[in-house]
């Protein structure tokens, strides 16, 4: 039986990208984490040590800063396109490229009651993220964000699930629901629109929707989530959610004397539910 190379790609993962732009006294920045993939004949580098059609891996890293300079960053998606097409143009055999990035926020200080010019304070763990996929199927954008953090304190339920000899869980009327949510949205081919706008756009849809969807599981806060985005923005072809259960679990204060309805929880790390979704279109839908 003979042994043949599979799938392979390679790249510079977690280049961490900052650009400054200091054309006027009020400074702009963007945080970047940004991952470089490329894919193709690459099989005489693994089989015969050939490096001759390998754009190094510290090419990639290179051109991630040197874009960031020559093209800039007004977006993670614009950004992503323009890296991933250079990257492919410089490296003849490959046939596809994947762009990954994050973008971190941060926000200007408050001084006096406005926002300081050139000093900035980092907005939580949460990011921004887009994929970007050239590639022998035209070109393919995803991008959403991760560790979004969420509570409602209540307007949650959890009750009339399955049982079984090992089940112990109580049905609960009124719950703490909380998570740390990552969501990634498709664009639809050939879809254009104004990345930034978008993305706050969907962003303050899924935590509006959170907030005033009264949920009997996670799973349908994520449903109702999904649906609102896919109503409001044509543009986008599916969404999916990866959604940790950030249990909350109400302390017993009887033995201290203490009744507690809904008062004091211990907030666990893990064991976690992870309940993940895609909400989609129906393909009839013509596109
Ligand atoms: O929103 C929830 N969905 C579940 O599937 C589940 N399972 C569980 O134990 N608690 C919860 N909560």
């Amino acid at each position: 039986m003979g042994i043949v190379l599979g799938p392979n790609r390679y790249g510079k993962a977690e280049n961490r990208v900052v650009r400054i732009v200091r054309d006027t006294p009020r400074h702009e920045i963007r945080d970047l984490n940004v991952s470089t993939s490329l894919r193709g004949d690459f099989a005489a580098a693994h089989t015969h040590g050939d490096q001759a059609q390998v754009l190094p891996t510290d090419t990639q890293k290179n051109t991630a800063f040197a874009f960031a300079k020559q093209h800039g960053v007004t977006s993670p998606e614009d950004y992503a396109l323009a890296l991933g097409s250079r990257l492919l143009e410089a490296t003849p055999v490959a046939t596809g490229a994947t762009i990954a990035v994050d973008e971190y926020a941060w926000d200007r200080i408050e001084v006096d009651g406005a926002g300081h010019d050139h000093a900035f304070v980092r907005r939580g763990g949460e990011a921004r993220t887009t994929r970007v996929d050239l590639g022998e199927d035209g070109t393919v954008v995803v991008s959403g964000l991760k560790d979004l953090v969420v509570l409602k304190s209540t307007g949650s339920e959890f009750k009339g699930f399955l049982r079984d000899e090992y089940t112990t869980l109580p049905d609960a009327d009124d719950r703490i629901l909380a998570t740390a949510l990552r969501a990634e949205w498709t664009y639809r081919p050939g879809q254009q629109p104004d990345w930034n706008a978008t993305y706050d756009a969907v962003r303050a849809l899924l935590l509006a929707t959170f907030a005033t969807t009264y949920s009997r599981a996670l799973q349908e806060s994520l449903y109702a989530m999904g649906t609102a985005v896919l109503e409001a923005h044509d543009e986008i072809a599916e969404i999916s959610f990866a959604a940790p259960n950030k249990h909350h679990f109400l302390v017993d204060l009887a033995p201290f004397g203490l009744d507690n309805p809904g008062e004091v929880f211990i907030a666990a790390d893990r064991p976690y539910g992870l309940i993940e979704a895609t909400v989609t279109r129906e393909p009839e839908d013509g596109r």
